[in-house]
C-alpha cells in the first residue's frame, strides 16, 4: 500500500526550550540609545553604565548636628573636667567653611554640612554644653574623648570616582534614580522602547466589545500580551486580529514588520486545516528558525526570520501563549534594551503539593511561590492545561516539571524561574 507523503506542517523537529532560546536570540541586535529627562527614565532600561564622574559624597560630610573638632584636643576630657573648645564658625549644610580649626577650636556643623580642615570629629549636639546664645554659642564644652573618624563621611566613602555603579541593561527604578541624580545625569541614556507588533490569528475571535455568538470566544491573548509588553518597558503595537486566511494574516504581517522591531502572533500554529500562521511563515522570503519545540505548553510555537526582523509565533492557547511569552519573547525585548543576561534566574524549591500527572515532556507550569518555615515552596496556580487562562492569574513563577514516568511527590525539589 502506497503512502501519501507526510505535509510539511507534520514532519517537525523539537528543538529544547534552551536550543530555541538560543536561536532566537542570536537574531537580536540591541536598539538605539536616547537621551530622555531623569524623570521620564523610570522603567526604562539603561543604554550604557552609570560610571560615577565623582566621588560621594563629594565632601567630608558631617552625619550629626553637633560641634566639628579635633579628637586630640578632647582626649583628656572627663565629666569633672570637660574640655572647652572656642567655637569659631557656624556651618549649615550647603556652606564652605572659611577657615580651618585650629587647636582648642570648633565649628558648630549640621547634618550634611561640610566639615572644616583641621577637623576630625564631630560630636552631636547632645554630648556637649555651649556657653554663650543657643544658637549662637561662643565656647561647647566635651566631656569626654572622642575617636578621630566619628561622624564623618569621607570623601568617596559611599561612591568611588569612576566606580561603574549600574550596568547597562539595568532598570531605572528607585535606587538607580537617586544614584542618577546623585551623579548629575540630568538626561540618561536609554534603550529606545522596543515596539512589540502582537496579531491575532483566529476566525472564533470576537472583540473584547462584542457580545459573545455561538462558536465564538473573546481575543484574550492581545490584552495579556499588550500587558506585559508594557511591563516589560516595551510598546505594544496592536495589530488587531485577522481570521485565518493566509493573505490577510500574510499581508498583516508585512504590515507588522515595517512598524515593529519585533512580531509576535498568536494562534494558528499547530497541524489543524486553518492553523494559518503555518502557511504565512512558509513563503519564500522567511526564514523558519524552528517550528516545535521539546516542551509544554506551547510545543508548536514557532520563530522565523524575514530579512533580519523577528517573527515569533506563539500558540493561541492562553496558557502555552503566556508561558511561550516568558520563555522567548521576554528575553528578545531585554536584549534589545541591552540587557546581557536576559533570562530569569533559576531558583530551587519545594513542590507545595504533588504533581501526579505523567510527563512526556519538559513541563513550564504556572506557580506561585512562598516562604514556609524558612523554605522556598512553589505550588501551581492550579490545572496547568495550556487552554486555561485561569491560572494564569497570580502566577509569580514558572514550575519545572521535567519528563517523568511517575509524577512528582509533595516536598520535591524543583527548578523554578519568577516571573519579574
Ligand atoms: N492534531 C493536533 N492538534 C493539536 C496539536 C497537535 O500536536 N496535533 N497541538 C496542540 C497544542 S499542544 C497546542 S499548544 C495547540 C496550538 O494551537 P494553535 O497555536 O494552532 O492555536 P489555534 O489553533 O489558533 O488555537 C488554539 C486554541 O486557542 C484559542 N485561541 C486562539 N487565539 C486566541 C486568542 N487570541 N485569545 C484567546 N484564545 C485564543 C483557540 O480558540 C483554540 O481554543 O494545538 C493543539 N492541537
Ligand atoms: O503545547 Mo500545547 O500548549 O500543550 O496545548
Ligand atoms: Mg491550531
Amino acid at each position: 500500500m502506497q503512502h501519501e507523503p507526510l505535509p510539511e506542517r507534520f514532519r517537525r523537529h523539537a528543538l529544547l526550550p534552551e536550543e530555541a532560546q538560543r536561536l532566537i536570540l542570536e537574531c537580536v541586535r540591541p536598539l538605539e540609545i536616547e537621551r530622555v529627562p531623569l524623570l521620564e527614565a523610570w522603567a526604562r532600561r539603561l543604554a550604557e553604565p552609570l560610571v560615577a564622574p565623582h566621588p560621594f559624597p563629594p565632601f567630608r560630610r558631617s552625619g550629626m548636628d553637633g560641634y566639628a573638632i579635633r579628637a586630640a584636643d578632647v582626649g583628656a576630657a572627663t565629666a569633672e573636667r570637660p574640655i572647652t573648645l572656642e567655637v569659631v564658625e557656624s556651618l549649615p549644610s550647603g556652606v564652605e567653611p572659611t577657615r580651618a580649626i585650629g587647636a582648642g577650636q570648633a565649628a558648630r556643623i549640621m547634618t550634611g554640612g561640610m566639615v572644616p580642615e583641621g577637623a576630625d570629629a564631630v560630636v552631636m549636639l547632645e554630648a556637649t554644653k555651649h556657653v554663650g546664645k543657643a544658637d549662637e554659642p561662643h565656647f561647647v564644652q566635651i566631656s569626654k574623648p572622642v575617636l578621630p573618624g566619628l561622624n564623618i563621611a569621607d570623601i568617596g566613602c559611599e561612591i568611588q570616582n569612576g566606580a561603574t555603579l549600574i550596568p547597562a541593561g539595568a532598570l531605572v527604578q528607585a535606587g538607580e534614580s537617586a544614584l542618577l541624580a546623585a551623579c548629575g545625569y540630568a538626561t540618561v541614556a536609554v534603550a529606545r522602547r522596543p515596539r512589540v507588533g502582537i496579531l491575532s490569528t483566529g476566525n472564533e475571535l470576537l472583540e473584547v466589545g462584542e457580545p459573545l455568538a455561538p462558536a465564538k470566544i473573546r481575543n484574550s491573548n492581545l490584552p495579556m500580551l499588550a500587558a506585559m509588553i508594557r511591563e516589560a518597558g516595551a510598546e505594544p503595537i496592536l495589530l488587531g486580529q485577522v481570521p485565518d486566511d493566509r493573505d490577510r494574516a500574510g499581508a498583516l504581517v508585512t504590515e507588522g514588520l515595517s512598524r515593529c522591531d519585533l512580531l509576535l502572533t498568536t494562534g494558528g500554529v499547530s497541524v489543524g486545516d486553518y492553523d494559518v500562521m503555518v502557511d504565512v511563515l512558509a513563503a519564500p522570503d522567511i526564514r523558519l528558525l524552528f517550528n516545535k519545540i521539546a516542551m509544554r505548553p506551547g510545543s508548536p510555537t514557532t520563530a522565523a526570520l524575514r530579512k533580519d526582523q523577528l517573527i515569533i509565533a506563539l500558540s493561541g492557547n492562553p496558557g502555552a501563549c503566556f508561558v511561550g511569552y516568558h520563555l522567548f519573547v521576554l528575553p528578545v525585548i531585554k536584549r534589545l534594551q541591552h540587557v546581557d543576561n536576559p533570562y530569569a534566574t533559576p531558583f530551587q524549591a519545594y513542590l507545595g503539593v504533588g504533581y501526579p500527572k505523567v510527563n512526556a515532556y519538559r513541563r513550564y507550569i504556572r506557580g506561585r511561590m512562598n516562604i514556609v518555615d524558612g523554605l522556598v515552596k512553589v505550588w501551581p496556580t492550579g490545572d496547568d492545561k495550556s487552554s486555561l487562562m485561569t491560572t494564569i492569574v497570580g502566577a509569580d513563577c514558572l514550575i519545572e516539571i521535567p519528563p517523568l514516568k511517575s509524577g512528582l511527590e509533595a516536598g520535591q525539589l524543583v527548578t523554578a524561574w519568577r516571573l519579574d
